[in-house]
């Protein structure tokens, strides 16, 4: 369990401090869902949890809510521990699950009023809290209408007010984007990035490399369980060093043409995904006429080359060997 000793010094709860989550671990049965895993957020502060399917992004997340009870590690929300049982630290989060939880037949106004009475707030301060919420959302003008004549991207967004009503200290978004089309994603997003500019502390997990580029402060990158970094995105960046990332696009045995291109000095990486090759190399550019001729060489047809700039997904292929994307 937690001891002041065994928190990391820079992880230690200071007043700026709305989360620090310390060494949390889970498993279930023999699989290890989570990992020794300690990051801290700040007030106003919006911290990304960036990770494919399956690496634990939502499990760290019901840990620091106390839904689920650590097999080891603990947190703490502004000052408060968090556990099943306790209230006080829980009080002080929203949190918005993935599945949207709403009465399709309520209107939006109903559907908070509801939420709100849950909160333990009534009369007078329930009405304020609705009515602020709604303009904080971007539906103030859709209020009386029911649920069910939403767009996706409108539900989700009622669907996080709900967890705003009492006014958290830490707003936790469990991937709120998926399943929403392009436009109301931004919408969404946009609402996200107002909650962190209002002083409000946001934990947000997501797969998507291009959301936790845009929106979050700083991003903690999880695989398997574990934290593999952590840091803005100019500091996670750095790591690479003067890298290029490279995706071609090719046809014929994309394993083989990977291999070779693993022995050309200067290539780093080199693994297959979504019918491409990707690979991470210092001056990449330089590399490309050996690596079409490689390509050539064993019958691979190359389509395109893509020489890009690294960004979280090149750092994530970085650390773990594989992309982020699906
Ligand atoms: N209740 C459970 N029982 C058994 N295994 C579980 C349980 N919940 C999660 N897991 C496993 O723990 C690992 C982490 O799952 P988790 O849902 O935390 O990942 P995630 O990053 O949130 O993925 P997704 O984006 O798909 O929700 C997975 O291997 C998952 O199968």
């Amino acid at each position: 369990m937690y001891s002041v000793e065994t928190v990391p010094a820079h992880l230690e709860q200071t007043a700026a401090q709305v989360l620090v989550a310390s060494h949390l671990g889970k498993r279930f049965g023999e699989r290890v869902a989570v990992d020794d895993v300690s990051f801290a957020v700040a007030a106003g502060e919006t911290y990304g949890l960036l990770g494919p399917n399956g690496a634990g992004k939502t499990t760290t997340i019901r840990l620091i809510c106390g839904l689920l009870r650590p097999d080891a590690g603990q947190t703490l929300i502004a000052g408060q521990p968090v556990s099943t049982t306790a209230t006080a630290a829980k009080s002080c989060i929203g949190y918005v699950p993935q599945e949207i939880a709403l009465y399709p037949d309520l209107t939006a106004r109903e559907n908070l009023r509801f939420f709100g009475r849950l909160y333990g707030l009534h009369g007078k301060a329930l009405n304020h809290r609705v009515g602020k919420v709604l303009e904080l959302i971007g539906l103030s003008e859709r209020g009386r209408d029911r649920v069910e004549s939403f767009s996706g991207g409108m539900k989700r967004r009622l669907n996080i007010g709900a967890g705003l009503l009492h006014e958290p200290t830490l707003l936790v978004l469990d991937e709120p984007t998926v399943g929403v089309d392009p436009q109301s994603r931004h919408a969404v997003m946009e609402s996200v990035r107002s909650f962190g500019a209002a002083g409000m502390a946001v934990l947000y997990t997501t797969h998507y490399m291009e959301e936790a580029e845009r929106l979050c402060d700083r991003v903690g990158i999880i695989d398997h369980g574990r934290l593999v970094a952590e840091g803005t995105r100019r500091e996670l960046v750095a790591q690479l060093g003067e890298h290029d990332h490279i995706q071609l696009t090719a046809t014929g045995d994309l394993a083989a043409l990977a291999d070779r291109c693993r022995a050309i000095e200067g290539i780093d990486r080199a693994d297959v995904k979504d019918g491409q090759v990707q690979l991470l190399a210092v001056e990449g550019r330089r590399l490309l006429p050996a690596v079409l001729e490689a390509a050539e060489r064993i019958g691979t047809t190359v389509r395109s080359v893509e020489v890009a700039e690294p960004d979280l997904e090149a750092v994530f292929l970085h650390l773990t060997g594989t992309a982020l994307r699906e």
